[in-house]
């Protein structure tokens, strides 16, 4: 059983919807809300950039343990910042914590883009694409390693994803593990339909060219094409099947060559 919803911390990378997720849990289940960065900044009496700018990391390090230990007793939802498990000293007050971890797992190429346009961390500012994709790798086992449970964050939004957690109040250690398990292929369809969108762009792309040079919709050649050497590509793997292929191929095919008839039709 998952311990008191009233004690629940989420842990992350930084851009991974901490702070966003624990404001709308906390709307959703009537309970208080703490931002672990908000303290910090008031203990220091500065923003987190300026911190970093006067101090240095070190310094904002040892502000957050600080700040870590002081609210291990809040009685709400504390959203932490995404360095809180570099310190060794801040995995064993996490360990030990009398609240629920919640590990918020995204993945990088959409966590970038997020801080890209938020422009807002200074660790960010500081690195380089490469170093980030390091940090990336080295917290992804420190956050395993305290979480008491991790929910798949990848194309859902901010209220779906605070449901599920909502939701795990009242499951059992079984029904937890087998909610981790849902949470994941939730996350994998959401990918699945985001790349079947982009997809149908690069159809309606293809499209515009076959109408410019008079070329017609249907090309069995191609088509038969895709068809085998996807099924070399994939003939070791069990979870891919011949016919799979045949049937997703079929549908995509159909409704690509249905969406470009209507963009030839057009104008
Ligand atoms: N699930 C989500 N889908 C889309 N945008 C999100 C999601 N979660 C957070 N964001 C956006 O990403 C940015 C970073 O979110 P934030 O909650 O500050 O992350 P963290 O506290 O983990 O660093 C914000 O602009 C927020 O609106
Ligand atoms: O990942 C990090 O080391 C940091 C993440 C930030 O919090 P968010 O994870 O909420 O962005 C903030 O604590 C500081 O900029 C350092
Ligand atoms: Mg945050």
């Amino acid at each position: 059983m998952i311990k008191e919803p009233d004690t629940l911390m989420l842990i992350g990378f930084m851009g991974a919807g901490k702070t966003t997720v624990g404001r709308e849990i906390a709307r959703q289940h009537h309970s208080k809300f703490l931002d672990l960065d908000q303290e910090i900044e008031r203990a220091a009496g500065m923003s987190i950039a300026q911190i970093f700018q006067k101090h240095d990391e070190n310094y904002f390090r040892r502000l957050e343990t600080q700040v870590l230990s002081q609210v291990q007793t809040f009685n709400g939802v504390v959203a932490t910042g995404g360095g809180v498990v570099e310190r060794a000293e801040n995995r064993e007050i996490l360990k030990n914590s009398p609240a629920t971890l919640v590990y918020l797992h995204g993945n990088l190429e959409s966590t970038i883009s997020r801080l890209l346009a938020e422009g807002q961390r200074p660790l960010l500012q500081e690195k380089s694409t490469a170093d980030f994709f390091q940090l990336w790798e080295a917290r992804d086992p420190k956050y395993q390693e305290v979480a008491n449970f991790t929910v798949e964050t990848v194309g859902k939004t901010p209220q779906r994803i605070a449901a599920e957690i909502v939701a795990l109040f009242s499951a059992n250690e079984d029904e937890l593990a087998f909610l981790a398990l849902r949470s994941q292929i939730d996350a994998f369809d959401r990918q699945l339909f985001d790349i079947i969108s982009k997809r149908m762009e690069v159809v309606l792309a293809v499209a515009n060219y076959k109408k410019k040079v008079g070329m017609s919709v249907s090309q069995p050649t191609r088509m038969s094409n895709m068809r085998a050497a996807l099924k070399v590509d994939y003939a070791k793997n069990p979870n891919i099947s011949d016919e799979f292929i045949d049937e997703l191929m079929t549908i995509l095919l159909e409704t690509a060559m249905k969406r470009e008839d209507e963009e030839m039709q057009r104008g």
